[in-house]
């Protein structure tokens, strides 16, 4: 059945040698969304959203992708509100990207790809003592997703595109004084929520998704950047670092809720 091909194509997926079934995975991400079988719910509230520009600290490439880093020691850069009782700390955002504009987001929206999606992750931080403890909880972390679609220039992901060739090579990382991400999310506060996992190992089913139902828009110089960074180390056989989203995984048990009619 279709889950079984889920667990081939996850197993056989170059970047995720994950094993062939994650323990209980019934909350698995990425998803399809299909807009049609969204559930708008009234009682979700609006995202309120403040990031502090000053708490950036590097940017670099882990060899998966390339993320900026937050200083997440105070609740400086947080959300609270939308489907989270909590308030969330931010901690890093990176993105994941296709090798053509055909191809690259996590997340589709009625089997639409977009060329690349934005993750900003978040934990909580006023149940769990850290990051890492989070990741292992249910209630642990939150994640925005914001779609990348080719189109105009955009200005503030410009600064982060400036900085990619110092960080060409995996385990690279450039000081990073002052950004801020609210720079890269879309003016409509419209958003659907579900509960997933991370789509990058440990995989984890920890993740409050809330995907912006509008995308920003980014130019082809701004997406050719992105894939002229690479998996491998500097001295190692260059590998471009491209198609690095998960395989769509099962909806299963879940609706998506939607914050907007
Ligand atoms: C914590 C975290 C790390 C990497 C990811 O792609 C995601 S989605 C979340
Ligand atoms: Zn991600």
């Amino acid at each position: 059945g279709a889950c079984c091909s889920y667990r081939l194509r996850n197993a056989l997926h170059p970047l995720w040698q994950s094993p062939l079934t994650i323990p209980g995975g019934s909350r698995q991400s990425p998803i399809n969304i299909q807009w049609r079988d969204s559930v708008y719910d009234p009682v979700l509230k609006p995202l309120q959203i403040s990031y502090d520009p000053t708490t950036c600290l590097h940017i670099w490439n882990n060899g998966y992708s390339f993320l900026v880093e937050f200083d997440d020691s105070a609740d400086k850069s947080i959300i609270v509100g939308g489907p989270l009782e909590n308030q969330y700390r931010l901690k890093q955002f990176h993105f994941h990207w296709g090798a053509i504009n055909e191809w690259g987001s996590e997340h589709t929206v009625d089997s639409k790809f977009y060329p690349a999606e934005l993750h900003l992750v978040h934990w909580n931080a006023v149940v769990y003592p850290t990051f890492e403890e989070a990741v292992m909880e249910g209630d642990g972390l939150a994640v925005i997703g914001v779609f990348l679609k080719l189109g105009a220039h955009h200005e503030g992901l410009q600064t982060l595109v400036d900085a990619l060739p110092a960080i060409k090579h995996k385990d690279t990382v450039i000081e990073f004084d002052v950004f801020d991400p609210s720079c890269l999310l879309p003016p409509c506060p419209d958003y659907w929520t579900y509960a997933g996992s991370l789509t990058t190992p440990p995989l984890t089913e920890s993740v409050t998704w809330i995907i912006k139902k509008q995308p920003i828009e980014v130019d082809e110089n701004q997406l050719e950047a992105f894939r002229m960074l690479l998996f491998t180390s500097d001295g190692e056989e260059e590998k471009r670092m491209v198609d690095n989203f998960r395989p769509l995984q099962p909806l299963m048990n879940r609706t998506v809720r939607s914050s907007f009619q």
